[in-house]
């Protein structure tokens, strides 16, 4: 175990054991009925909600049940090594925040409260075209390490190309360019509600702050709220591309290029050919296509075709440290958490937010090392049997 995790372990582990108890759970999967209690209806459907009956997202979990972990024993485990390279880049255990946009409908300090938790663990926040927050803002509160930015891709060339160039001004260094989400899924959860944030303003800091978006309007968006958001949404959503459009990205950022929502063997093939240095294996946390298959069952093949080609992520249903575990074994170099640091956001700001990643932490390196593994790196199908 790390010097770093070490002590992050131990404050949660022996404070617990030690009759002090945390601010909330430490159990991650009831992460969800405990923010339920202090979140409004919208906001609370819009972060746990999933598309059409919610058969993907239930699936992303019980992927996880159909894989066990086989403890060893005598393995000398006392020391476990939490940190792993991806990209290039030394992450201090495998755990990226994945790209969540308005983070303002769950907490005031929305997405500056999460890096500033993420940047004092070391770990990387993809930060979301669709933020509540700048892009300038969010790098003025991050950390030395690796910052990422996620692309919701404009149609108009020059607005693309405008917030490409602020984001590697700002310093990050990887683009995360989401390709499952070119339109929102059925979401009965939030038609239902009424409730889509973007309508009301929430999660367009970055083009509100952008010359050259602005430049398209008429009227300024404090003067015409309404139009404003409508342009936008029309630049980020309803257009699908092909595989023929990835040039562009490379052209406008010089740094990793990840795609995030990759399934298919094939496409992961494809991205490969392309010459981009990540995917993400994700179905966007059950939130896009009802009845796919559940994220984890695409990942071994995944990784066993192009493991070696590139650097393979995952996310979507990641909740304990078995499941990161078990992804890592299954392939993955790294996973994403979306909804568990998002509620510990909305239970405690910057603190829940750390508490939440600190759980997580604290659950992997013990999970890891009481299965008797003394890194990530020793990590294979191996470790794990088929239920
Ligand atoms: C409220 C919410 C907003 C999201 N916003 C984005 C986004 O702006 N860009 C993106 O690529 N993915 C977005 N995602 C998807 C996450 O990046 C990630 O794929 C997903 O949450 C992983 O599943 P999990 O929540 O089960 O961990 C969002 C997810 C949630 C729950
Ligand atoms: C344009 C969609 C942005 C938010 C998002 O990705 C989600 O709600 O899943």
């Amino acid at each position: 175990m790390s010097e770093r995790f070490g002590h992050y372990q131990s404050e949660i582990y022996l404070s617990g054991y030690g009759g002090t108890t945390p601010a909330f759970t430490t159990d991650l999967t009831r992460l969800e009925a405990v923010a339920e209690r202090v979140l409004e209806p919208g906001p609370f459907a819009y972060v746990a909600g999933g598309a059409g009956s919610g058969a993907t997202s239930r699936a992303n979990r019980e992927a996880f049940d159909r894989w066990a972990l086989v403890p060893r024993m005598l393995t000398d485990a006392t020391e476990r090594e939490l940190a792993t390279t991806v990209l290039g880049e030394t992450l201090p255990a495998p755990v990226v925040l994945a790209p969540v946009g308005v983070q303002s409908i769950v907490h005031p300090e929305a997405e500056r409260a999460t890096a500033k938790a993420a940047a004092g663990l070391g770990l990387p926040m993809v930060m979301s075209t669709a933020s509540s927050t700048s892009i300038e803002d969010v790098a003025a509160v991050s950390g030395p390490g690796p910052r990422w930015f996620q692309l919701y891709w404009p149609n108009d060339p020059d607005v693309c190309g405008s917030i490409l160039a602020r984001a590697r001004a700002a310093g990050f260094s990887v683009l995360v360019v989401t390709l499952d989400t070119w339109s929102l899924g059925w979401r009965p959860c939030d038609l239902d509600n009424g409730y889509l944030p973007f309508l009301k303003g929430e999660g367009t800091a970055v083009p509100f702050t952008d010359p050259v978006f602005r430049s398209r309007l008429e009227s300024a968006p404090d003067e015409d709220l309404a139009m404003a958001v409508l342009r936008w949404i029309s630049m980020i959503t309803g257009t699908d591309r092909d595989w023929d459009a990835l040039p562009f990205l490379r052209e406008h950022w010089d740094g990793p290029i990840v795609l995030k929502g990759i399934q298919h063997v094939d496409d992961a093939r494809r991205a490969a050919d392309a010459g981009v240095d990540g995917i993400v294996v994700s179905n966007h946390g059950g939130r896009q296509v009802d009845g796919a298959v559940a994220s984890l069952d695409m990942l071994p093949e995944i990784a066993t075709a192009v493991g070696d080609r590139l650097d393979v992520l995952f996310d979507s249903g990641v909740r304990t440290g078995a499941d990161v575990v078990k992804a890592l074994a299954l392939g993955a170099k790294a996973v994403l958490v979306g909804r568990p640091y998002v509620y510990g956001l909305a239970l405690g700001g910057e603190d829940g937010v750390r508490h939440v990643l600190r759980s997580l932490l604290a659950d992997l390196d013990l999970t890891l090392g009481l299965s008797g593994h003394r890194s990530v790196a020793e990590l294979g199908p191996e470790v794990l049997v088929r239920r």
